[in-house]
């Protein structure tokens, strides 16, 4: 059986090198019989083909090109290189490295393979030497001996020897003869293309300009975010406390104090443990415990809160480059010592004290920020513009994209949807909200790009904190997109209550997050083969496609750094719902997990309501005497402006957005001042002081014209005017139902005022204009979709939306191969292939155990029956099965944070499912 599989991975790697060889040599790509179900057209998932030898008209004259070597440096420009993102060869790279996975851990000696698992943590240590030494900008013209490498880097020869050769057998760098080493595909990534003098002069400002992405990606991976990892244990498992000695904290939160008692004894909590719950509180993550910062959010850290001024001890503690941390550096080494000694007990931290005071970690900032720049390539172009049917939005609707950074994601919708011409006139409006510093930021990005979408009044910045009452109260959309995966789930619900007490009749929620794929297949037949491919099915194993892995990643990279997650969509329906949204609706683009989720409001659950407050969830998460503290709360939710994971931190143009957009959106903007229709009435901001959306009585002056030509390109099927453009374009799986949008039941008047909320309490919400009547048209498509290719959907029925061409490709991100690297491939084979490769005969008690007949399940196959769940619902007490965990049914307990053994209701988790695997979703799923 085992040789079997073997044998089945080895043929899936040749079946995969055969694909590949096929796209480089020119021939037409026809997917091999093991991927062609899972392998999307082209037309429908490649944005922009690249260069392909068999797009010529002559293929078979071509000289076939010939795979990237691993010996050459990267070079993003050559068609050989370009050709690794052709889908046909992606689908294959995925099985390569899938099967070439599960073929080492199945053939390796176990604990070899855990020696590599458990001894990886030196790759991120030498890799970081790598990058911070500058050795790939040492190495670019060639071989060079370590002797002469130490010589420029100060670092002890034969020391770095060592190091560079462990980063060799790991195909990081070569070494091309003893002691000459050379850089490679991999390496020469990391170049930041700057002459090493300039860098050497000038450390810090090695992340200045565009090509450093990957080398800022690189430093911030193997620095903060890999000693952070290093004390999941400790922050996570309240047992590491029997046996190890152990941080707890101190009355004022802001610090890890090493507490030796407590471990010899019970490791029970004690009078000093934080009032919010370890693994509710952004600011008591893993990362603290590395940095000895409890109480500094990451990005507070990051941009020098906690620092002392004019300090320089240069002790550090357990980061051992950090110099002047107040007070903690004692203590953290004391932690990273095991010495057992209590430091010193401080008051909470503070931001630096005076404008003087240089920011530490200043050059840890910026190198985030450009680290983060690549990250937009987690979403395929133009995906937001499929992840809601914006076309259906009546005109003058505002989007508020809340947490929406500089407005990057708002610059393409608005250059698609904002102040349209044509008959309907007027078009979609956009509120950003965002803290005070990146509002600026924002605006500033926004009048040097499109100044005129802000002077029209199209476009607006709001400075809002998302965790206050929401001031638009007549939003057609809230969007958030990736806000929630940086907040545990207790703020994530806050985040989601606050909108949802503001939220109209019509008001949807668009959430664009990754949605987290499971390892396993669950009994509703989800997991990993929704959106990874799988290249075997099996009773016990399925296998992880590259992006799966990428996303568990991700996933714990943000509970290590501020207790966030990423979620599964049954985490996010659950979540959802706790808060009075109810999900109706994923989208996602083929090969990717990224998701675009839709709800409408729904009740709050009742618990709630009788709590006379939007956040009694929340209070009660804190702590066990459901204590909640306001300083607490602000220091755990700041985050200053500084760009986040995921966050886009560079403004598109209009004519880039458009670009995005196969450059067929965006025509007929005009501004107001040339204009003969109404202006937009005033959006009904509740904050004073807050720009109001400009009339164009209120314009002084006509505004500039448009960039934008006017009578530009005919309408494309992505503008609004063109006669499809009204019509989704996703494939509508369930019938369409054109029912009127039911009212949600009304908001307690309770929940406007937080009585028990230290946050509402400074600022009662109330409703200052009714609402207006709701524009939202009958038709809101509330029914399930899928885009057309995604691989959920195999048969797209919407052929009008094929026949448009796709939209051309973004620029190449310099960080393509972070999704690529898989080192957990779980591969096994289905049944039928197992008898095919082997000839064998599966038991038939196997097969049954295997989920199916034993002969009716194909490859890609996304069902598995009768199978327990491993995926349970890990968001309060989901006790009883009503309906679809409707919050009014829903039992009392749905808002613990007990966790519970029960499993969740199967019907929440089976709608989600549904949603998951873009089956019709139930009528219970309706608002
Ligand atoms: C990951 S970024 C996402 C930005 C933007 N939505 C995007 O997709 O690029 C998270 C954003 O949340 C903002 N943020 C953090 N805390 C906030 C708060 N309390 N109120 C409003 N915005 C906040 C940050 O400033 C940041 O811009």
């Amino acid at each position: 059986m085992t040789l079997a599989v073997l044998r089945a991975l080895h043929a899936i790697l040749g079946d995969a090198l055969n694909d590949i060889e096929r796209v480089y040599s020119g021939a037409d790509p026809t997917p091999s019989p093991t991927t062609h179900k899972k392998t999307p057209s082209l037309s429908r998932v490649y944005a922009s083909p690249p260069p392909s030898p068999s797009s010529s008209s002559s293929p078979v004259s071509r000289t076939p090109l010939d795979f990237p070597s691993l010996d050459a440096p990267y070079d993003p420009a050559s068609p050989s290189e370009q050709l690794t993102t052709h889908p046909a060869v992606v689908a294959a790279i995925n099985r390569i490295v899938a099967a070439a996975g599960q073929m080492a851990a199945t053939v390796q000696v176990p604990f070899l393979t855990l020696c590599d698992a458990g001894m990886g943590y030196h790759l991120p240590s030498c890799l970081r030497l790598l990058e911070a030494a500058h050795i790939p900008e040492i190495l670019r013209d060639g071989p060079v001996h370590v002797r002469e490498i130490a010589a420029r880097t100060g670092v002890e020869q034969t020391k770095l020897a060592h190091i560079l050769r462990l980063l060799a057998t790991h195909h990081l760098v070569r070494e091309v003869a003893p002691d000459v080493f050379a850089t490679n595909r991999i390496c020469s990534l990391i170049d930041t293309g700057k002459p090493l003098h300039a860098l050497l002069a000038n450390p810090e400002r090695k992340y200045d300009g565009d090509a450093s992405g990957v080398a800022a990606f690189v430093g911030l991976c193997c620095d903060e975010l890999h000693k952070s990892s290093a004390y999941l244990t400790e922050a996570v498992f309240p047992g590491a406390a029997r046996v190890f000695p152990r941080f707890t904290w101190t009355d004022s939160g802001s610090m890890p104090v090493f507490d030796h008692a407590l471990s010899a004894d019970t490791g029970a909590p004690s009078a000093t443990t934080p009032r919010l719950n370890a693994g509710s509180d952004p600011t008591h993550a893993p990362f603290n415990y590395a940095f000895g910062c409890g109480g500094v959010g990451y990005f507070g850290w990051l941009e020098g809160e906690g620092w002392e001024a004019g300090e320089s001890r240069g002790n550090g503690g357990a980061n051992g480059i950090g110099n002047g941390w107040t007070g903690k550096g004692a203590n953290t080494q004391a932690h990273s010592h095991g010495s057992g000694a209590a430091g010193p007990r401080v008051p909470a931290s503070q931001p630096p004290t005076s404008n003087s005071t240089p920011n530490p970690n200043r050059f840890r900032l910026e190198r985030f920020g450009k680290a983060m720049a690549g990250t937009g390539s987690w979403e395929a172009p133009g995906a937001v513009l499929h992840g809601f049917d914006w076309g259906a939005l009546p005109q003058g609707s505002v989007v508020v994209d809340v947490g929406g950074g500089i407005g990057s994601t708002s610059m393409l919708l608005a250059s698609a949807y904002a102040e349209l011409d044509g008959e309907d006139g007027g078009g979609l409006r956009f509120v950003i909200q965002d803290r005070p510093v990146v509002v600026e930021m924002g605006k500033k990005a926004w009048s040097a790009k499109c100044p005129e979408l802000l002077e029209s009044g199209a476009v607006q910045f709001q400075v809002h904190d998302f965790f206050r009452p929401q001031p638009v109260t007549d939003a057609a959309v809230f969007l958030l997109r990736v806000v929630l995966h940086d907040w545990p789930d207790a703020f994530a619900q806050r985040i989601l209550l606050r909108l949802r007490e503001a939220a109209a009749p019509h008001t949807r929620l668009l959430l664009a997050d990754f949605v987290l794929p499971l390892a396993c297949v669950d009994d509703f037949g989800v997991g990993v083969g929704g959106e990874c491919q799988r290249v075997l099915d099996g009773p016990h194993r399925t296998s992880f496609s590259l992006l799966c892995v990428y996303a568990t990643l991700i996933c714990v990279q943000m509970q290590v750094t501020f207790n966030g997650q990423e979620r599964t969509l049954r985490e996010t329906v659950a979540l959802a719902l706790s808060a009075g949204w109810k999900v109706v609706r994923v989208t996602k683009a083929p090969g990717s997990l990224f998701g675009h989720i839709v709800a409408v409001p729904t009740a709050i659950p009742q618990r709630r309501a009788r709590a006379g407050s939007g956040s009694a969830f929340f209070d009660a998460s804190f702590g066990p005497a459901g204590r909640s503290d306001n300083g607490e709360m602000e220091r755990a939710s700041s985050r200053c402006g500084t760009p986040t994971f995921g966050s886009r931190v560079d403004l598109p143009s209009v004519a880039e957005a458009r670009a995005r957009f196969g450059g067929s959106v965006g025509v007929g903007r005009r501004p107001f001042a040339s204009g003969s229709r109404a202006p937009p009435p005033p959006v009904p901001l509740k904050q004073a002081a807050a720009p109001q959306f400009r009339s164009q009585a209120q314009s002084q002056q006509p505004l500039a014209p448009s960039p934008v030509p006017r009578q530009a390109a005919p309408p494309s099927p992505m503008s609004p005017r063109h006669p499809l453009s009204r019509r989704s374009s996703y494939v509508n799986l369930s019938q369409t139902t054109a029912k009127a949008p039911t009212p949600p039941p009304p908001v307690p008047q309770t929940l406007r005022h937080a009585p028990s909320s230290p946050v509402l309490k400074q600022e009662g919400h109330q409703r200052q204009h009714p609402s207006p009547p709701s524009p939202f048209p009958a038709r809101v498509p509330l029914t399930l979709r899928h885009a057309p290719s995604s691989p959920v959907l195999k048969q797209p029925r919407d052929q009008q939306h094929r026949q448009h061409p796709s939209p051309p490709s973004p620029v190449p991100s310099r960080i393509p191969t972070v999704s690529r690297r898989a080192s957990h491939a779980q591969l096994q084979l289905p049944q039928t292939e197992l008898r095919k490769r082997s000839g064998s005969i599966i038991h038939p008690a196997m097969a049954r155990a295997a989920g199916g007949s034993g002969g009716g399940m194909g490859l890609g196959s996304l069902l598995l029956h009768g199978r327990a769940s491993g995926g349970a619902l890990d968001f309060g007490a989901w006790r009883r099965g009503d309906a679809d965990g409707d919050s009014e049914s829903a039992d009392d307990d749905v808002l613990s944070r007990r966790p519970s053994p029960v499993l969740p209701a199967r019907s929440v988790l089976a709608a989600a499912a549904r949603i998951e695997r873009g089956i019709p979703r139930s009528p219970s799923l309706d608002p």
